[in-house]
């Protein structure tokens, strides 16, 4: 047995789980989202050029990637800083900061973070989709990104002693491509060395999540102890849902905030409102899956702070637990979903 075992993993060093309290599974503090940037609509130049204006913030929620500063979450830590102590005071206790390499992860800024507002922070190892792999990571066997993955895990990440609590965000793309299908060996590799958590980032296509959990399974992954993100904007049918729950996944909702009409990267998609996440959570609290529910808000870009007239951290915990509890969600289950679920998901076996 590990010194992992037993224990969650923070950018501070090992934690009883029962220390982490209310917990976001899918934020991030610091990183860019460059890589996914989207050209503004025609004659919309000009305000993607300077966004950060009262009249222009309707057109941001709505174009948040179609505008280059938007998107450098990096430039926002002061801000970052003064939400997470908001969050503290709102109940929150922990936050899993999905950035993985690919998005700038900036582990000292997390730790600095940590230290300053007390939230506990759990750090991601491994790698974002495929147009963010470098040439080298494209070039790596399966063996060798397994053993840059344990080592971000068991030594530290980007040089540091900082280590990483989970695997992921670990980026896919749809049809996933050859570089990702290694990265996701890899990541059923060092997690069943490690017997960590991981969470994946699924390409936008309904199929996307089981194909995933079909090639970490035959890598040995463990799917019980694995998240699958983002499925507010991936499977949308009852049924298709319920399919897929019965993998045995966590099922984490983690778009709560992002209300837009035309979701650029695929847009057959509508992406649901807050109102709609919360009727989806209470169908699969009566199905019988409020074990395996997750929530976040997956703050990537700077309109969604508070700084910039967004939701900010604390949303879920202001705003959406009050609607769950008069949705048909009970405070017990709510306290699965924040707390209890979390935990034994971070928690090394
Ligand atoms: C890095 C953040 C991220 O990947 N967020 C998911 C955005 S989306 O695929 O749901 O649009």
């Amino acid at each position: 047995m590990s010194n992992l075992s037993g224990r969650v993993q923070t950018v501070l060093g090992l934690v009883d789980p029962e220390k982490l309290g209310r917990t976001m599974t899918h934020e991030h503090l610091t990183m860019t989202f460059e890589c996914c940037y989207f050209p503004p609509p025609q004659g919309d130049e000009a305000v993607a050029a300077n966004p950060f204006q009262m009249q222009h913030m309707h057109w941001l929620r709505q174009n948040p990637y179609s505008c280059h500063e938007n998107l450098l979450l990096q430039q926002e830590t002061d801000a970052v800083r003064d939400e997470l102590r908001v969050y503290k005071q709102a109940g929150g206790g922990a936050i899993v900061e999905n950035t993985t390499t690919g998005l700038e992860r900036d582990l000292p800024t997390l730790k600095q973070l940590a230290q300053d507002t007390g939230v506990h922070i759990i750090a991601g190892a491994g790698y974002y989709v495929d147009c963010t792999h470098s040439e080298t990571t494209k070039s790596m066997t399966v063996e060798q990104l397994t053993d840059v993955i344990v080592s971000e895990v068991l030594n530290g990440a980007d040089g540091t002693d900082i280590r990483c609590g989970v695997i992921g965000e670990i980026g896919t793309g749809w049809p996933i491509t050859d570089s990702e299908k290694r990265v996701l060996r890899a990541t059923a590799h060092a997690q069943t060395r490690l017997g960590c958590p991981v969470i994946i980032h699924p390409g936008r296509n309904p199929a996307a999540p089981a194909e995933v959990v079909r090639i970490l399974q035959e890598a040995g992954g463990d799917i019980g102890k694995t998240v699958m993100s983002h499925l507010d904007r991936t499977i949308f049918d009852e049924g298709e849902l319920l399919e897929f729950a019965k993998l045995g996944s966590y099922l984490e909702y983690d778009l709560f905030g992002t209300e837009m009409l035309n979701y650029p990267y695929n847009t057959d998609i509508d992406m649901p409102s807050d109102s709609q996440r919360v009727k989806t959570l209470a169908f699969l609290v009566k199905e019988g899956y409020e074990d395996k529910i997750l929530v976040a808000h997956d703050i990537h870009t700077k309109n969604r702070l508070t700084k910039f007239g967004g939701h900010g951290y604390s949303h879920i915990l202001k705003n959406i637990v009050p609607k769950m509890l008069t949705r048909g969600i009970s405070q017990r289950q709510v306290d699965k979903i924040l707390i209890d679920n979390p935990k034994h998901w971070l928690t090394f076996k």
